[in-house]
């Protein structure tokens, strides 16, 4: 990875989520206008974001300055239980007072994945007002990362043509899983002032090794931001249990 990221250990779980949620509500306090969060799937953001949801950090946020996106979906419609936006929906989003207009999910009513990722590239250079990433000014924020057992990130898996698409800011990926996804690519995902691993579980504890010896063959190893990268792992996960 480049930049090296920094390392943080939390004790659990319960823990990493308390922590991600409190730094993600300290960026969103910082802001002075607009903050763009792009939000991950997988089971270990769920919490983060049902605190983000939550009575006590949730109402104290002004989510009028909030927009949020997506870095990989299943292609699957808006309300399937395997949808990552359907899970922040359920988590965070219809919990909070954020504007519609804000929460730009990835289109997957469109025909087909294909159709889908171009739509949301789109989307994507709408918000950014330009089609050519500037080094200087990224995209987002903070943008969220899982780390899969393979490797794998947002929904970039080993071996697949997704992982040298340096021109399309999103793509389709088929065949890999039972469900095509889309995901963005690289560059887009590297255009962040912040990225943030979320790893937890014992699971985690071989592959988050191999990351952190910068293994080439792993697309998370491969990440390589502008700005920081910072990995919050548990203790499981850091191999410290
Ligand atoms: O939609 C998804 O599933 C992801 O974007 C994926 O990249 C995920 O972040 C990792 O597979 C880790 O998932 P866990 O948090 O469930 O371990």
């Amino acid at each position: 990875m480049t930049p090296e990221p920094i390392v943080d250990i939390a004790d659990d779980a319960g823990d990493l989520a308390d922590r991600v949620a409190i730094w993600l509500a300290t960026r969103i306090a910082v802001a002075p206008a607009r903050v763009a969060l792009n939000l991950s799937g997988g089971s270990t953001p769920k919490r983060v974001y049902e605190l983000l949801g939550g009575e006590d950090l949730g109402r104290r946020l002004d989510w009028g300055k909030v927009h949020l996106f997506w870095g990989d979906e299943r292609f699957v419609p808006k309300d399937h239980e395997d949808s990552n936006f359907h899970m922040a929906w359920e988590a965070m989003i219809r919990h909070v007072p954020i504007p519609a207009a804000q929460v730009h999910r990835i289109p997957t009513e469109a025909g087909s994945p294909e159709k889908a990722a171009a739509l949301y590239s789109e989307t994507l250079q709408s918000f950014y007002g330009a089609r050519t990433l500037d080094p200087q000014r990224p995209l987002f924020d903070v943008t969220l990362l899982g780390l899969g057992a393979d490797g794998h990130t947002a929904s970039l898996f080993p071996g697949t043509a997704a992982l040298n698409e340096r021109k399309a800011w999103a793509t389709s990926i088929i065949g890999v899983k039972p469900e095509p996804r889309i995901s963005l690519t690289y560059p887009v995902l590297e255009s962040s002032a912040a990225i943030l691993f979320l790893v937890s579980g014992a699971e985690k504890r071989d592959i988050l090794a191999r990351v952190l010896a910068n293994d080439p063959s792993l697309p998370t190893s491969r990440m390589a931001a502008h700005g920081t990268i910072r990995i919050i792992a548990d203790r499981a996960a850091a191999g410290e249990t």
